[in-house]
């Protein structure tokens, strides 16, 4: 046989009843008892609380509401049941109605109501529900049987609460529910003590009737019918990836159930636990769904922990003072003082020092539980044993629920690794020895990062996501970048699970933020049409605000204003990726500073485009320090712009047109005089060098300038190209110079015993420098282990695509980090 419960929202409406009926008529096998247990129609219970508190204070507003329950059930039986059978039902109604009047009227005389009058006030509510359900399963020819709760489940005298008597309660279960023919139809939540006064079952209590039924009459099953898919693996509101968990054990229900998951009260479901009946979780609403199975079996998962589940709002009270240290008895003085107040304490820790107790409660009890401390402990507070009871609020637990946690390690490495990446600061944790659970007490403005990100670790279904942040997306490199990461989405998704989202873009005047994704597709019309106007701090905090895990932050500007918010993205564990050049090369105070910030946090700053673009100048450079090899000598051509135009340029061309040409590539910096007047160059080899761990400033690299000091004062770039076209002679004298003597001009940086320079230099044939061609760099690395031959990293330096490549590839670089 088996036992079926539907709860509140089951029966909340007549369609639902509808789909109600046809569950249990599929459900009918012959010669099986049926035992059906209901709630009351969803929110009745609340209603009827409310009308109860009305009623005490004699607000006759109750008379109101009560009409509106009235109205409900009468339109749902004239909905459910052929007009010829109504009027039994009808009459029943009406007649509990008038019952819950007079009820009313009693408590607005008395003006108080106690736990037993509100024990009966709430019963209403499962006998209208399950009288009507019964009645529209005999009208429709399946014969059901109304029980009423009270009849056979048997309790002590503790109002709200009460305590079941199992030997009365299990006879009179089975001297009732045993004609095979029959449905039985059985009200939820409500019991009758001894002399047969209303009582109800507490929390979960329409679990615990249908738990008791399963239990006392041996049921195979017990199918708990619900309004979602079953126990899921976090709270689907908060974590959209969140799935069903098909099969858990009793102990894990347990916990998440402790933790906040609440589509089942398993300590209601003891009785049939006893009796190892399983228990099925399923969703009235989409009865194909599996939904989840509880039972005693250890199940062999997939994944390493079951659940996470939550409490969004907690306070945590400390407790410390040098008295605790090695004084037995204060533990236990504390937790009877909270029993003796009925204060239910969420979690514990306690360090080894024994220095302090902190634990966790409802914020709403931690005043008083201040209270009742500072007075238990008055005598230790005034000797100065322990020190003032301090409570911090608007805090969070997270708790990572699952018995997989015994049979392997590196669950709590994992778990503080994440929210360590994120930036979630973990201020106290529990660990149970049962090793089922591990929890931790996190700040509330983190929870949902948290969660997600938690979520995203443990159940890497449907792998990694990546918030992108892009400040300069219709730039050049920007704009590329979004191509090629649109172009690669899907491989991505494919061969690496990983998810990049595009979470937010921004240039000078607009921005766009969206949780779900901006989409690719126009999204450059979507930015001006729909974009928000901002200004860069506002984009800035908005990023911050969302919290999103995961977030980069990628800066494809040359913006000089913007490199006051990086400390603040990488204070707040968002990551940063640049070909941005200008953080790198000002002040070594802040070059440092992001440095302390980036060890500090454990958060990434990558800029390999700031030098030689796509090229792997930086990342080579750092893995011959990292492994221990010392540098030399660095020598180099770093711009693209000016190997590009020493390359196209001949005598016959007007030199200001090579310039204009190697813009229209897109080798230049957004104002090509930085790259003609070396400054670009200057400043790639100052990072060059702060790499290698010498303290430089960008005026400490001796600069030999290519161009006059009527070009480079130039009020902006078109009398730039004015000053360049009256001076093309100079520079047809160098390249013809150069030419006469089989030579090529080359822009040429040097690092060398901690100093810094740079100008433009001829190199002959023999030189390696001699056979770059278009836009290409060379940085070749003279090191104690490449002392003979050094190392040399060669290709194309500047442009769109090969630069757009550098900044995906230092994305894709976190994406194993973050992981
Ligand atoms: N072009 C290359 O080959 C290359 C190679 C390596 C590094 N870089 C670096 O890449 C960066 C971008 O270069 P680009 O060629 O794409 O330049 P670009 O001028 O095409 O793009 C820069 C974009 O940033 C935007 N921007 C500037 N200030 C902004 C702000 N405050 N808020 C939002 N947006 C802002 C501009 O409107 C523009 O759209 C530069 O730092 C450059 O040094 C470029
Ligand atoms: N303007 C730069 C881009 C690469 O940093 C160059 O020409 O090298
Ligand atoms: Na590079």
């Amino acid at each position: 046989m088996r036992i079926l419960k539907f709860g509140g929202t089951s029966v909340g409406t007549v369609e639902s009843i509808e789909q109600v009926v046809k569950i249990i008529g599929s459900k009918k096998e012959n010669n099986q008892v049926l035992g059906v247990v209901f709630s009351a129609m969803g929110g009745v219970t609340n209603k009827l609380i409310e009308i109860g508190a009305l009623a005490s204070k004699g607000d006759v507003e109750y008379l109101n509401i009560l009409k509106t329950i009235e109205e409900r059930h009468i339109s749902a039986v004239k909905s459910l049941i052929a007009v010829k059978n109504q009027s039994a039902t009808t009459a029943k109604i009406k007649g509990l109605f008038n019952e819950i009047e007079d009820l009313l009227k009693g408590i607005t005389y008395i003006k108080e109501i106690s736990n037993r009058t509100m024990d009966l006030l709430l019963s209403f509510g499962e006998r209208l529900s399950t009288q009507i359900v019964t009645s529209t399963l005999n009208d429709r020819g399946i014969k059901a049987s109304f029980i009423d709760g009270r009849d056979i489940i048997k309790t002590d005298s503790t109002f709200g609460f009460a305590e079941v008597d199992f030997n009365k309660t299990n006879s009179a279960i089975n001297d009732t529910l045993n004609n095979a023919d029959l449905i039985y139809c059985v009200t939820g939540f409500i019991g009758s003590d001894q002399n047969q006064v209303t009582t109800t079952l507490g929390r979960g209590g329409s679990d615990y009737t249908a738990s008791i039924l399963g239990g006392a009459l041996n049921a195979e099953v017990i199918e708990i019918w619900t309004d979602v898919n079953g126990m899921m693996t976090a709270d689907p509101r908060k974590v959209k990836n969140a799935f069903t968990i098909p099969e858990i054990s009793y102990a894990e229900a347990m916990e998440l159930s402790h933790f906040g998951a609440k589509v089942i009260y398993p300590p209601s479901l003891i009785p049939a636990f006893q009796k190892n009946i399983p228990i099925r979780i399923l969703n009235t609403f989409d009865i194909t769904d599996k939904g989840t199975t509880v039972s005693k079996e250890t199940i062999q998962k997939s994944y390493s922990i079951t659940g996470i589940s939550s409490i969004d709002d907690i306070s945590l009270v400390n407790l410390q003072g040098n008295g605790m240290i090695g004084v037995a008895g204060v533990s236990a003085k504390l937790f009877t003082i909270l029993a003796d107040h009925k204060i239910s304490v969420i979690l514990i820790s306690q360090a080894s020092s024994e220095h302090s107790i902190c634990f966790a409660v409802d914020p709403k009890s931690s005043e008083i539980v201040k209270e009742i401390l500072e007075d238990g402990f008055k005598l230790e507070i005034q000797n100065g044993e322990i020190e003032q009871i301090s409570v911090q609020h608007n805090l969070s637990i997270i708790a990572v629920v699952g018995e997989g946690m015994k049979a392997s390690s590196g669950t709590s490495g994992k778990l503080f690794s994440v929210l360590g990446k994120n930036g979630i600061n973990v201020i106290a944790t529990a660990q149970g020895s049962s090793e089922l659970n591990i929890s931790v007490v996190i700040g509330k403005k983190d929870i949902s990062k948290a969660l997600n990100a938690i979520h995203e670790t443990f159940f890497q279904i449907d792998g990694l996501t990546l918030n992108l942040f892009i400040l300069g997306p219709t730039g050049l490199i920007g704009k590329t970048l979004l191509n090629q990461i649109e172009k690669q989405k899907e491989h991505l998704k494919k061969q690496k699970n990983l998810n990049l989202k595009i979470t937010g873009i921004a240039n000078t005047r607009k921005m766009i933020l969206n949780p779900d994704g901006v989409s690719l597709q126009n999204w450059e019309e979507n930015l001006i049409q729909n974009g928000e106007l901002v200004n860069l701090s506002e984009f800035i905090d908005d990023i911050q605000a969302l919290n999103l895990p995961n977030s980069i932050f990628i800066d494809c500007t040359a913006n000089k204003d913007i490199v006051q918010y990086y400390a603040p993205l990488l204070n707040s564990n968002i990551s940063i990726v640049t070909p941005n050049k200008v953080a790198n090369s000002s002040s070594f105070a802040e070059y440092e500073t992001l440095r302390n910030i980036t060890t500090k946090r454990n958060v990434k700053f990558l800029y390999e485009t700031n030098v030689g673009a796509g090229l792997p100048v930086i990342n080579t450079l750092q893995g011959l320090i990292n492994s221990g090899d010392t540098i030399i000598k660095i020598e180099a051509v770093l711009s693209g712009t000016l190997s590009f135009i020493f390359n196209t340029f001949d005598v016959g061309q007007k030199f200001v047109d090579v310039v204009k040409d190697a813009k229209a590539q897109g080798y230049t910096e957004p104002d090509p005089r930085e790259d003609l007047s070396g400054m670009d160059v200057a400043r790639k080899i100052l990072i060059l060098a702060r790499e290698t761990g010498i303290n430089l400033e960008i005026q400490d690299v001796t600069i030999n300038p290519l161009l006059s000091d009527e070009a480079m004062q130039a009020a902006n770039v078109e009398e730039f190209y004015k000053v360049l076209e009256k001076e093309n002679p100079l520079f047809e004298a160098l390249i013809e110079n150069a030419q006469k003597n089989g030579e090529k001009l080359r822009f040429i940086a040097k690092l060398e015993n901690g100093k810094a320079s740079i100008g433009l230099d001829k190199v002959d044939k023999n030189h390696p420098f001699y056979s770059l061609s278009g836009s290409e760099n060379i940085v070749s690395y003279t090191t104690e282990r490449y002392f003979h031959n050094p190392l040399v990293v060669k290709g194309p330096g500047a442009g769109a695509e090969v630069t757009a490549m550098g900044v995906f590839a230092d994305i894709i670089s976190l994406s194993s980090f973050l992981a």
